[in-house]
């Protein structure tokens, strides 16, 4: 139980250690001793970063005299979530790592939390702040699920790997923390309108993360470590926010309505980040706040701030406006119960440049 009978969050859990910086991949086995993990780990990792770190981590582990067991996979869904189960039941495995992307790291959290094991992220991008989060994203019966899991032990940022990284990846970070403002302005909403619980401590540590990116926009630059750094250490900060809040609402509030609803309808045009930062600017509108703001900086870093850049038609912009608030039904924000009319999302979309 998270929240007590006020609704206050009594549980706040966090990662006990936080590694970033140059070549701490290297690192891995200091912080296994550190957490008085067992002798046997499990790497959940990807087709692409198992070369890139998965079998940097092996190697480390395995030279250090550890059992180590390596599952290679594609996509989070559920039965992946099972397949890694039983891979850690038969090697008895003592912890998880995920090693790679946000896909490897979410079935290496939910994995670990169902079996009550440690679980360590060591990201290879900084794309979203599932890096250092308590939640899954897990893909059920064809729909995305977001389901509380337990937050990693350790998250081990090597900013090496991350700043060598296609940009991309980055840039769509940027559009995940940028977030952080209007889910915020929706948490205040609810808080006014709904009376729901809100925590002034969250609120400003994630407004707070947001507003340091921004300012910081024209630093952020490919191949840097130190825009590397700036970005993990700000996912890092805005998990910390969820999870004093213990939920996802400092950092996840409307423009990740959209994000999801554009995930149902034109799934795997672009990434999560890249769709949050877009969605930002349109829910900022709507609050009446300074949306320029976050499209100049969101052109600073190179993320997309059109549905083009998106790679997605402009009719899809409309239609995920048109659904965003029956996403989540539970969280309030500016989109209401009733959401946008079709000529208000065409006049959000248009006034925002978001599609012409
Ligand atoms: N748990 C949470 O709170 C959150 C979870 N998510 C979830 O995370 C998932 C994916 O996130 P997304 O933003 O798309 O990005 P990812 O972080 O998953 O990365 C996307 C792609 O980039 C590749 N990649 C990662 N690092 C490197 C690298 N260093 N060099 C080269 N390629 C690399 C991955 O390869 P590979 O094939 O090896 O994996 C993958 O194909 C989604 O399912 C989303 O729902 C999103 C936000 C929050
Ligand atoms: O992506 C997140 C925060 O950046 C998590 O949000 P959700 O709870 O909407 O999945
Ligand atoms: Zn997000």
């Amino acid at each position: 139980m998270i929240q007590d009978k006020h609704g206050e969050t009594k549980w706040m859990q966090l990662p006990r250690d936080v590694v970033v910086g140059t070549g701490v991949i290297n690192d891995i086995t200091d912080v296994c001793n550190d957490l008085k993990l067992g002798d046997n780990a499990l790497i959940v990792t990807g087709d692409s970063t198992r070369k890139i770190a998965g079998d940097i981590v092996h190697d480390e582990l395995e030279d250090k005299g550890r059992s180590v067991e390596m599952y290679t996979s594609s996509s989070a869904t559920m039965d992946e979530v099972r397949r890694v189960e039983d891979e850690a039941m038969k090697y008895g495995s003592n912890y998880l790592l995920g090693v790679g992307s946000g896909n490897s790291i979410d079935i290496a959290k939910l994995a670990a939390t169902e079996l009550d094991i440690p679980f360590l992220s060591v990201p290879t991008a900084a794309s979203h702040d599932g890096i250092v989060s308590s939640r899954a994203s897990i893909i059920h019966d064809s729909k995305t699920t977001s389901i509380q899991s337990n937050a990693p032990m350790a998250v081990v940022a090597d900013t090496e790997i991350i700043a060598n990284a296609p940009y991309r990846l980055l840039a769509a970070g940027c559009g995940d923390i940028v977030s952080n403002y209007t889910a915020v302005l929706d948490w205040e909403l609810a808080s006014r309108l709904k009376n729901e619980s809100f925590s002034e401590y969250a609120a400003s540590l994630s407004r707070m993360t947001a507003k340091i990116l921004i300012d910081s926009a024209d630093s952020i630059k490919p191949e840097l470590e130190s825009s590397a750094r700036l970005v993990v250490k700000a996912l890092v900060s805005s998990g910390v926010a969820m999870s004093i809040a213990g939920s996802s609402r400092p950092a996840s509030g409307s423009e990740h309505m959209f994000s999801h609803a554009l995930d149902s309808i034109a799934p795997g045009s672009a990434l999560h980040g890249e769709q949050c930062g877009v969605g930002t600017i349109m829910m900022m509108y709507l609050h009446g706040g300074d949306w320029q703001m976050i499209r100049d900086g969101l052109k600073k870093i190179r993320a997309p701030t059109t549905a083009e850049e998106l790679g997605v038609e402009d009719k899809y912009i409309i239609e995920a406006l048109l659904i965003s608030h029956t996403i989540r039904q539970e969280r309030y924000t500016i989109l209401g119960t009733s959401g946008l009319t079709r000529d208000a999302a065409e006049a959000v979309a248009k006034t925002t440049k978001v599609i012409s």
